[in-house]
């Protein structure tokens, strides 16, 4: 289990990677004050990163933060975390959000493309308006974050890239807005992997299935068990943790990942590889899940887990 290397009490958190290994690192994460993203910064910042937290709505942002710190504080660990008010549509204020950050930190080693969604509807329906939201919201603004990180910056020094992609490759009824875009992030990603390796700069991507449970993801649907009725077509038979794409993100950011570029990691429980109709899956026992309380709770010495 890894824990704080401080002296406060130990964080009830088990990256599995190691502490202190992105000391140093400046990362910019949007939607990073929710859902996976308030995950991957919660991750980054215990493993030592420098992280700026960027979206929309100003409340969102200092309640995450203050969660984020208050986490960290509980350690005895400060948290190096920043948040800047940006909506990935707007051009001026993504090149605001990378100018700024490399102004006040010095560099940008990661930027994680998280932020993000859509609302549920059939595709005869959507609206252009509604269709030119969810394209801009989710590739257009990954482009510009990513065109803004490059030429400010990585193009100079290097970095590493990570965007969010779904689980879209059959198509996605009912999200065809989001599913286009997301096929669009992944091509994307392929075409920038080759482009800018010659500048030392990797961009990957990961792929949640439609099953990661956060308040504000199922808000976002308006109901809470939304995600519960995944589990059926999931051959792990379960929905997926904010951890399970953290650890994710946090690899391919990593020295480890350092010949991996253009491709796209699938975070689904096997759901996009079932697809025979003719097929049902067996009823079976939900697999193993990791998360950072489950970790501790096993890593934990027997008859002392944790109540948290
Ligand atoms: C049939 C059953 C199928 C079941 C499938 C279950 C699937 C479960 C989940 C699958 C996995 C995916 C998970 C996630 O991605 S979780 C993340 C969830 N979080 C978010 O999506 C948050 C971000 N989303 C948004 O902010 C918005 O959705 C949006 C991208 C649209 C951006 O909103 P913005 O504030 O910029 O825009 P507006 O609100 O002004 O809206 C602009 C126009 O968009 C249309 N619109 C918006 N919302 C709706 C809606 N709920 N229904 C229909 N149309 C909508 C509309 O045209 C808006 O303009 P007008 O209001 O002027 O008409
Ligand atoms: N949960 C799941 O199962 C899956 C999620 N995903 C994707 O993962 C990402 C995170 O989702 P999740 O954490 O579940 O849901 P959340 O609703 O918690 O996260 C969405 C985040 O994106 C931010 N955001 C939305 N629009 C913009 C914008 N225009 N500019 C800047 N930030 C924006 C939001 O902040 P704010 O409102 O302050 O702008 C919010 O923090 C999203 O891209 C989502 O679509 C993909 C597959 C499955």
């Amino acid at each position: 289990m890894s824990t704080s290397k401080s002296m406060g009490t130990p964080l009830h958190v088990s990256s599995v990677f190691r502490p202190g290994l992105f000391d140093d690192r400046v990362a910019i994460v949007t939607g990073g004050a929710t859902g996976i993203g308030k995950g991957i910064t919660k991750e980054l910042l215990f493993l030592g990163c420098t992280v700026v937290i960027a979206s929309r709505k100003a409340d969102r942002l200092s309640d995450g933060a203050k969660e984020i710190r208050d986490w960290l504080a509980n350690a005895g660990q400060k948290a190096t975390l920043h948040v800047v008010q940006c909506n990935v549509r707007k051009e001026d204020e993504v090149k605001s959000l990378i100018s700024t950050t490399v102004d006040r930190f010095g560099k940008l080693d990661f930027l994680i493309n998280n932020g993000g969604g859509q609302f549920l509807s059939s595709t005869a329906d959507i609206r252009l308006k509604g269709w030119n939201a969810v394209v801009e919201t989710n590739l257009t603004g990954t482009f510009l974050l990513c065109r803004e990180a490059y030429n400010q910056w990585m193009k100079d020094h290097g970095g590493a890239i990570v965007n969010m992609a779904m689980d879209m490759w059959k198509g996605y009824p009912y999200m065809g807005h989001s599913g286009a875009a997301r096929a669009g992030v992944v091509n994307l990603t392929k075409t920038l992997g080759v482009e800018w390796a010659q500048s030392n700069v990797r961009v990957n991507a990961v792929a949640p299935g439609s099953s990661i449970f956060s308040p504000t993801a199922a808000a976002n649907y308006g109901n809470a068990s939304i995600f519960d009725g995944a589990k059926v077509n999931i051959p792990m038979k379960r929905t997926g943790t904010v951890e399970e794409v953290s650890s994710a993100v946090c690899f391919l950011l990593s020295p480890g990942a350092a010949f991996i570029t253009g491709e796209t990691i699938r975070i689904d429980g096997g759901q996009s590889f079932y697809i025979t109709p003719n097929f049902r899956l067996p009823d079976s026992k939900p697999t193993d899940m990791y998360s950072w309380q489950s970790q501790f709770d096993k890593d934990a010495p027997h008859g002392s887990k944790s109540k948290l």
